[in-house]
């Protein structure tokens, strides 16, 4: 079974553009089973700021308070994974939302609970109702948060549990939606880079905030035997049938002398 991971990040789920969509309908022709995680990191934000919750981000990842969990819980299940379900559901796809939480289906352990509090990085994946989803022609959407062997909810980034899916489904692909075309680099949409070349960026500064838990997904999803890893954007097409738009994350390969 040939699988893609869509991972669609917050900052650009309300605005998908129509031909994106279309992208998507590409993949499908060409046969491929997707799979989407979702983000929503700008509407848990604006949630907290409503409800004034105090939240910071350390290494990219929202240190997570029992308080600060609850609006997480609200606005990733309760309303990013409804908006993108429905619309999926309106561009023709067979959409079934789904909780990371449900039935233990992403397994995670706290990454340090007394710097993050409730933040998991994924140690498992129920991969088999996957499968028998996407063997009926359903296309999962996946809400980024886990559970402990103990039961307890933990906030994932999603950039992270995009990969993890990927990983455990052996997934051909992982392609991560944005905001931005691809990673640029000098102002300008690299079309492709090595994950050498992405830890320099990173070191340089060049490769900032949201991006950097992006492509170090990326590089782990390929040292763990994904063929290809993609960021692309959310507001236009991505790919035509034959060739992809956005920033293509390689292996590096040769050896530098
Ligand atoms: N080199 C770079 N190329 C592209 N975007 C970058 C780069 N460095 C930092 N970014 C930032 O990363 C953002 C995407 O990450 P993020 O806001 O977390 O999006 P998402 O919600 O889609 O995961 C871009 O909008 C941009 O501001
Ligand atoms: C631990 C952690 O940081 N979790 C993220 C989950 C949502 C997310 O990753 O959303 P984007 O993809 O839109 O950034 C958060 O609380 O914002």
């Amino acid at each position: 079974m040939k699988s893609i991971v869509i991972k669609c990040g917050g900052s650009v789920m309300n605005e998908l553009a129509p031909s994106f969509f279309d992208s998507m309908k590409n993949l499908e022709v060409a046969g491929y089973h997707l799979i989407f995680v979702h983000g929503g990191g700008p509407d848990i934000n604006k949630m907290l700021e409503l409800h004034q919750v105090q939240s910071e981000f350390v290494n990219g990842l929202r240190k997570t308070t029992n308080e600060v969990m609850e609006i997480v819980e609200m606005v990733l299940s309760g309303q990013a994974n409804r908006k993108l379900a429905t619309k999926l559901h309106h561009h023709g796809f067979k959409a079934i939302g789904m909780n990371g939480s449900d039935h233990g289906f992403l397994q995670a352990d706290y990454i340090n609970e007394q710097e993050l509090g409730l933040v998991g990085e994924i140690k498992q994946v129920k991969s088999e109702w996957l499968k028998v989803m996407l063997d009926h022609q359903y296309l999962p959407v996946i809400t980024p948060i886990a559970m402990t062997e103990k039961g307890v909810k933990l906030n994932v980034n999603a950039d992270v549990a995009a990969a993890s899916v990927a990983k455990a489904i052996n997934a051909e692909s992982c392609i991560f939606v944005t905001d931005v075309e691809g990673v640029l680099i000098d102002g300008k949409r690299a079309n492709e880079l090595d994950t050498v070349e992405i830890k320099q960026h990173i070191d340089s500064g060049e490769i900032s905030g949201g991006m950097i838990p992006k492509v170090l997904s990326a590089v782990s999803a390929l040292e763990h035997g994904l063929q290809s890893v993609m960021i692309v954007s959310g507001k236009n097409e991505f790919y035509d049938g034959s060739k992809w738009i956005g920033t293509k994350i390689k292996k590096r390969t040769e050896v530098l002398q």
